[in-house]
């Protein structure tokens, strides 16, 4: 295209397309209980006057939905590069105040539930679909838009998880071939595994499952079978700070980071005191309020930054020159997601000069996807799409199934609630108090 032909071209929003969609999920244990079979994500299209549509996707549970129609009507009439005013006056959408928590929750493992941070989780989806239609209509790729990529390829890590074989008997599910892991020697087969298929040469074990010995087992397991790699767990906030600081002491030789060993700043800076391996945090420090005080204390060494809750791409740009003025890490955080959030992950994470983790993805455990084409993991990387826009395209009879699937649920499935499926397992399971050791 010719610039004075995009020059031409009429960006006004003229409709945003909202998708709610249940993604099929695996077994996979977390300190809370297991993921349900299905997953809630949602799929935003943006289009234009001229009729280009941009893509975006986010966290599909009830909360999400509820702010995601009147925050996308602010969006219509105005342009596709109007983001600021967006983002300014989104503040006036009213968040139900039953959703509204401070606490850094365990129970949803995503950190504080803020009227504001609930607010940019659903306009995270809203830029990156307006950048994606920006760009188709430049002809520039997102990170263009951005400032441009300083990388080719963006480094993942295996994300190991301890899981069963298959969801439990009775239950409507996807079937996959990965088999269970349950113990030291099943992750490190996971992780063979995961090397084999997409060449990830770091790893990130989901911890808090098992009592902490079975867990630096497996990591003592995964450092003698991959010498050298970089390893990391992540029991979710449920170990005590004595915990911690014991599996920090015992596993110090071999983490590259221990990531949110303890819930909340005040104990993760009592852990940071007392051990010298780096601490990184999704939980504590989730939105821009919560930097000053974590900062201010040394209690995290690495945020992990998840651009839905953050807010999208260009606040996640604004995170990493904080992390840097601090002389904080930067990397990238991931829940169960799609194609459209994986290379949106990846064109900003091209960007950030100061990115020297390998990023978290989930992408690796969903079978299903809305993309003609899954995004590919070569070498543990995944390549900067150069295409217009996000360089993904939707597929529109995929979209359509998944979309029947979350109409033809009961309501059960369309908030994740990881303990409600474990009782499917065992029902005497309770959301577990925290510390759980
Ligand atoms: O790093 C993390 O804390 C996560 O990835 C949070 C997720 O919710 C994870 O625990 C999961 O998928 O069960
Ligand atoms: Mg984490």
């Amino acid at each position: 295209m010719t610039a004075s032909a995009s020059a031409s071209r009429d960006l006004t929003v003229t409709e945003v397309r909202l998708t709610p969609v249940l993604v099929a999920d695996p077994p996979l244990l977390n300190t809370q209980g297991v993921h349900q079979p299905y997953t809630p994500r949602l799929i935003v299209e943006v289009v234009t006057a001229d009729g280009i549509t941009g893509l975006g996707e986010t966290y599909g549970d009830t909360k999400y939905l509820e702010l995601a129609r009147p925050l996308a009507d602010r969006l219509l009439g105005h342009r596709v590069d109007d983001l600021n005013r967006l983002f300014a006056e989104a503040d006036q959408v009213a968040v139900d105040a039953a959703r509204v928590s401070g606490q850094v929750d365990v129970g949803g493992l995503r950190g504080v539930q803020t009227a504001d941070k609930l607010r940019l989780s659903v306009l995270s989806a809203l830029e990156v679909a307006c950048l994606d239609a920006l760009g188709k209509s430049l002809g520039l790729p997102v990170h263009a838009l951005l400032g441009g990529k300083v990388r080719d390829a963006v480094e993942y890590s295996a994300y190991l998880f301890y899981r069963w074989a298959e969801h439990p008997e009775g239950v409507t599910a996807e079937k996959d071939d990965w088999g269970a892991a349950v113990d030291p020697a099943g992750v490190v087969e996971q992780a063979r595994r995961f090397t084999e298929r997409y060449g990830f040469t770091s790893f990130k074990l989901k911890g808090g499952v098992f009592p902490p010995e079975e867990e630096i087992a497996a990591v003592r397991a995964l450092a003698a079978a991959f010498p050298g790699h970089p390893l990391r767990l992540d029991p979710n906030g449920a170990w005590s700070v004595e915990t911690s600081l014991k599996v920090a002491k015992e596993l110090g030789d071999v983490l590259e980071y221990l990531e949110d060993p303890t819930l909340g700043t005040p104990a993760m800076a009592e852990v940071a005191a007392g051990t010298e391996v780096p601490l990184a945090t999704n939980m504590c420090v989730t939105t821009f309020a919560e930097i000053k005080e974590a900062f201010t204390r040394d209690a995290v060494q690495v945020v992990l930054s998840d651009h839905h809750y953050w807010g999208g791409l260009r606040n996640t740009q604004h995170l990493a020159a904080i992390c840097r003025t601090f002389g904080v890490g930067v990397s990238m955080h991931s829940n169960t997601h799609l194609g459209i959030s994986l290379a949106a992950m990846t064109h900003v994470a091209s960007t950030v000069p100061n990115l020297h983790h390998a990023c978290d993805s989930h992408y690796p455990w969903q079978s299903e996807d809305v993309l003609t084409e899954r995004l590919a993991f070569e070498d543990g990387t995944v390549r900067v799409p150069d295409a217009p826009g996000l360089g993904v395209e939707l597929d529109r009879d995929r979209l359509a199934f998944l979309h029947r699937r979350w109409l033809d649920d009961d309501g059960a499935l369309r908030d994740r609630d990881d303990a409600a499926a474990m009782r499917i397992a065992d029902p005497s399971w309770t959301q577990p108090a925290v510390p759980r050791w």
